[in-house]
């Protein structure tokens, strides 16, 4: 991929995601500057992946040809507005957000009218090249910016454009905010099996390495439904169709409905409201 000036703005858990999925995509390390106002964090990314860092964000920005947002998203406006009115000339630079519940147009107006911004909604397997992201960009952002940010992304996993940009609000539910929900019935489930008698690790190893097997056998059947993988482990009279039979008397699906909708009715309220 093209190797771009590229840097972070805020050093949390995303941009640490997404700066070691590139280095181990082999980005070099000297092309990319993270930024944060505290430095523990900055001072663990330089001792991990090589990275330059700075406290100032008028620094990194300067430098840099292409700007991931990666602030909270309640911080974005003022961050910006600290930049512009340090005297940041965007010019020609790319920004790249990854915040949840900013909408482009808004973004635009944060950052004083500049409009070759790209919207990505990316998730914190990236870490592991193994994230998932939603992309999306207005029509008259140019094919270079889009590429560059697919494959920015696709360093750190699969990628997805979305035509809508109310797109990325699902994307959030099904991919930003997903690894949540997996980690909470992963805990449920390690919780059960603590409380019939396994050690914590025991019952950590248990649930750890069937969620890693289930989710590499959708990987490699791709011409298995999920469904299908599912019926597989399902012996008619059996113990897996009791289980699934509370799970579904119990309301799964609507409950899995109830909450990818809530995800999405709290980004669009963040929209509304930044
Ligand atoms: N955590 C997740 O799973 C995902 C998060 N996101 C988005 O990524 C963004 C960052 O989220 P996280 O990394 O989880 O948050 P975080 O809280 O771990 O990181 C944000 C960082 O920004 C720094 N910061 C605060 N004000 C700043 C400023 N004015 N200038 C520079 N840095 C500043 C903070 O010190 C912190 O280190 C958010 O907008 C969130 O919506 C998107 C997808 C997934
Ligand atoms: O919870 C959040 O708002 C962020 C966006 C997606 C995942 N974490």
């Amino acid at each position: 991929m093209e190797h771009r000036k590229l840097a972070f703005i805020g050093a949390g858990n995303m941009s640490r995601s997404l700066i070691s999925g590139l280095i181990q995509s082999g980005y070099p390390a000297d092309c990319i500057i993270a930024a944060n106002p505290s430095r523990p964090k900055l001072d663990a990314l330089a001792a991990d992946f090589g990275i330059r860092t700075t406290q100032n964000n008028l620094e990194a920005v300067t430098q840099a040809e292409a700007v991931v947002l990666a602030v909270k998203p309640q911080m974005m406006a003022a961050m910006l507005s600290e930049l512009l009115a340090a005297g940041a000339t965007l010019g020609d630079k790319l920004l790249i957000s990854i915040a949840a519940g900013i909408s482009v147009a808004r973004l635009e107006q944060m950052a004083g009218g500049h409009t070759r911004i790209v919207r990505t909604m990316p998730n914190t397997p990236s870490l592991l090249g193994l994230g998932m992201t939603g992309l999306y960009a207005r029509p008259h952002v140019a094919e270079a910016d889009r590429a560059y940010c697919q494959h920015m992304m696709e360093a750190v996993g699969k990628t997805l454009w979305v035509d809508e940009e109310d797109g990325i609000n699902q994307v959030i539910a099904a991919a930003g905010s997903a690894p949540a929900y997996f980690f909470l019935f992963m805990e449920a489930m390690a919780r059960q099996a603590e409380q019939s008698g396994f050690s914590a690790d025991d019952a950590r190893l248990l649930v750890q390495q069937t969620a890693l097997g289930a989710a590499n056998m959708v990987a490699a059947n791709p011409q298995l439904s999920l469904s299908q993988l599912r019926e597989q482990v399902t012996s008619k009279g059996g113990t897996t169709a009791e289980a699934i039979r509370r799970f579904n008397d119990n309301g799964l699906d609507r409950l899995v409905a109830d909450a990818m909708a809530a995800a999405v009715a709290r980004a669009r309220e963040l929209e509304r409201q930044l």
